[in-house]
């Protein structure tokens, strides 16, 4: 197929020098917010392959998030011509790729992200990352250095420092570091940037270092307002103080900009829904991220919430894609018939997901993949970047954290307040909060507002700072500090073990899994119904059942049950726990593939692939009791 990419823009004199050095250059870009690395990045890409002749396999791009990866890729497919096969990949799932190579049996799905990190970085330091490169590793990018911190740091260090002959591009900008947080932090303030001392001391007589000093995305003054306050993060030796200071003159700038009407008011939706670019309400925590979605959803606005680059979702149309497939080899053909069917997008993005099956599949027959070593694939954890990217939409509702690297025609920041003042200050860090504020205020092309949400006295995280359930919560304050009256619903909350209708407590598998497919879309509102009192286990809620418009549709996992139990066990006696009889306002994020037991999908009658679609609900979920309203049924 010939590719006819938008003329890309032309490239400053900055970003050509970048562009043009030898393919064995070790080249680090540093730059500010909007000022074009992810850009140079791809027109590197191109150069790499059409001038130099490296091939794309010889090339390894790395990028932190899914949503990172979808940017670079889309920006491929639109600038680069000789580049667009190379691939992209997040950290996460390339380890787990390159640990399901060289220890097949090793069941990586059931391995904590970080852990797979470590084994990898492990694995690259014996020498093993031959056995499952196809080609000789020639050139290293990875775009966002600047959250290079902990396992994931120590994982790049090892690959540069083994494959010494390859060049390599990597850029960042340590004003935007904002992963400081997945250190302890005693150690934070070393590991925070230290990537870039790393790189520097590493290779001190081959390093080339860039910069780039023009911004090129916010179009507006309103979307310039944070940029002047840039460079003074970047210094690696401003202090605590210093950084309040920023945070302060950052916060003075987002509240000289408008203000957007509240979200559960028609201005606001007649807004939201006529504005023809992309938008962004970005959030400080995923609690407000809940409260803000639940507004949009009850306003019927569709939206799209970030997910963390750890949430693996496939997509519904494998599902389809394995029911409707008669032997166990796909050709290219079928599928493409069957991707009609299903009108799966065409062209390159068609071709994109084709080859992430042919990847899975691993032996690349004439004849087509084989279905069944793609599906041990992706039991064992392997899930390719390509399956797993949300469906692109017009509003996105993101942490701060989730959005780092995207762009938007229009952000709303969500008022963070003002930063803690030094003396009440013992959790807070005045570094990590400046340079969030930073990134969020730097993602607009045209519009910047912001936005105060009602603070709710009633949201709380479980187990902030000690180990517990992770979960948002509503939760009692003064002397109902131990009431507990709603608990975050997470996508994977519904059990994977069976299909809905499998246990034959309602409703039948086969036709549920019609229903999912055809009626059942995101942001319809569903609740967890509690299936009887008698609970599941010494520390487990009893079970509960999703519905949706009076169908059962799934049923709650055990982590759920777990953590619901947990959320709830506030007072000594246990055993007296009441158990909400619906967890209400929820919504449906999406419906996912889940590949499981062979037997359990034969048992219901879905034929013996092993395949099933499974509802993801999410939201802040209300408990309701027997009796009148809301309140705790304990009281
Ligand atoms: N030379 C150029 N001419 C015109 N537009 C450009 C140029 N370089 C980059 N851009 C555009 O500027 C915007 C910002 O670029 P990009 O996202 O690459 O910046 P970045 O440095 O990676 O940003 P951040 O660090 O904030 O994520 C993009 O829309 C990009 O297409």
């Amino acid at each position: 197929m010939t590719k006819t990419p938008g003329a890309p823009p032309a490239l400053t004199d900055e970003q050509r020098a970048v562009v043009e050095l030898p393919w064995d250059a070790k080249c680090l870009v540093v730059a500010g917010a909007g000022a074009g690395k992810t850009h140079t990045l791809v027109r590197r890409l191109d150069a790499l392959v059409e001038r130099d002749d490296v091939l794309p396999g010889e090339i390894l791009v790395l990028s932190f998030s899914n949503a990172a990866v979808r940017e670079l890729r889309q920006r491929i497919q639109r600038h680069a011509v000789a580049a667009d096969r190379v691939r992209v990949q997040t950290f996460d799932s390339w380890a787990t790729a390159f640990l399901s190579e060289i220890a097949p049996t090793g069941e990586w799905n059931t391995v904590p992200f970080d852990e797979r990190i470590r084994n990898a970085t492990e694995a690259i330091g014996e020498g093993r990352l031959d056995e499952y490169l196809t080609e000789d590793l020639a050139h290293v990018v990875v775009d966002e250095v600047q959250d290079l911190v902990g396992d994931r740091s120590r994982m790049i260090e090892a690959l540069l420092d083994e494959y010494r002959d390859a060049g390599f591009t990597v850029v960042g900008d340590p004003a935007q570091s904002l992963y400081g947080f997945q250190v302890p932090v005693a150690q934070r303030a070393e590991e925070v940037n230290s990537f870039f001392p790393w790189l520097r001391n590493s290779f001190p007589a081959d390093l080339r270092e860039l910069r780039l000093t023009r911004n090129f995305r916010a179009t507006t003054d309103s979307a310039r307002t944070a940029l002047h306050l840039g460079h003074r993060l970047q210094q690696d030796d401003l202090t605590a103080q210093g950084h309040r200071s920023v945070h302060t003159q950052l916060h003075a700038a987002l509240l000289s900009n408008l203000a957007f009407a509240p979200l559960d008011s028609e201005l606001a939706a007649s807004a939201l829904r006529s504005h023809h670019g992309t938008n962004a309400i970005l959030c400080t925590t995923n609690g407000q991220a809940l409260a803000v979605s639940r507004s949009l959803w009850t306003s019927g606005i569709p939206h799209k919430v970030q997910r963390s680059a750890q949430d693996r979702v496939l997509p519904t149309w494998l599902s389809l894609l394995y029911r409707r497939c008669e032997g166990s080899t796909l050709a290219r053909a079928r599928f493409d018939a069957i991707a009609d069917e299903l009108e799966l997008p065409d062209g390159e993005a068609r071709d994109v997901l084709w080859h992430a099956l042919v990847r899975l599949d691993g032996r690349g027959h004439r004849s087509g993949i084989d279905l069944n070593r793609v599906k041990t694939a992706l039991a064992g954890g392997r899930i390719p970047d390509e399956l797993t990217t949300q469906d692109t939409e017009r509003l996105v509702v993101s942490t701060v954290h989730r959005a780092k690297g995207l762009e938007f025609d229009r952000v709303v920041v969500i008022d963070p307040g003002p930063v803690a003042a030094a003396s009440d200050a013992k959790d807070s860090d005045p570094a990590a909060a400046a340079r969030a504020l930073y990134v969020a205020m730097t993602r607009p092309r045209t519009d910047l507002y912001h936005l105060e949400l009602r603070r709710d006295p009633f949201l709380r995280k479980d187990g902030d700072g000690r180990p517990a359930t992770g979960r948002w919560y509503r939760g009692g304050t003064g002397t109902k500090r131990g009431q507990r009256y709603g608990i975050e619903v997470l996508g994977g909350d519904v059990s994977r073990e069976a299909p809905a209708g499998a246990d034959d407590l309602e409703g039948n598998a086969v036709d549920l899994q019609r229903y999912l497919a055809q009626e059942v879309h995101a942001g319809d509102p569903v609740a967890f119904v509690r299936a009887h009192a008698l609970p599941t286990g010494p520390d487990a809620s009893p079970p509960y059942l999703l519905r949706h418009a009076g169908r059962v549709i799934g049923s709650a996992s055990e982590a759920f049950r777990k953590d619901l139990y947990s959320i709830r066990r506030t007072r000594k006696d246990a055993a007296a726990l009441a158990w909400p009889l619906t967890i209400t306002d929820l919504f449906l994020d999406s419906v996912e593939t889940v590949v499981g037991s062979d037997n359990v999908a034969l048992g219901a009658g879905l034929g013996e692939r092993g395949v099933w679609l499974a509802p993801r609900p999410t939201g802040l979920g209300r408990f309701e009791w027997e009796k009148k309203g809301t309140e705790d049924g304990e009281g």
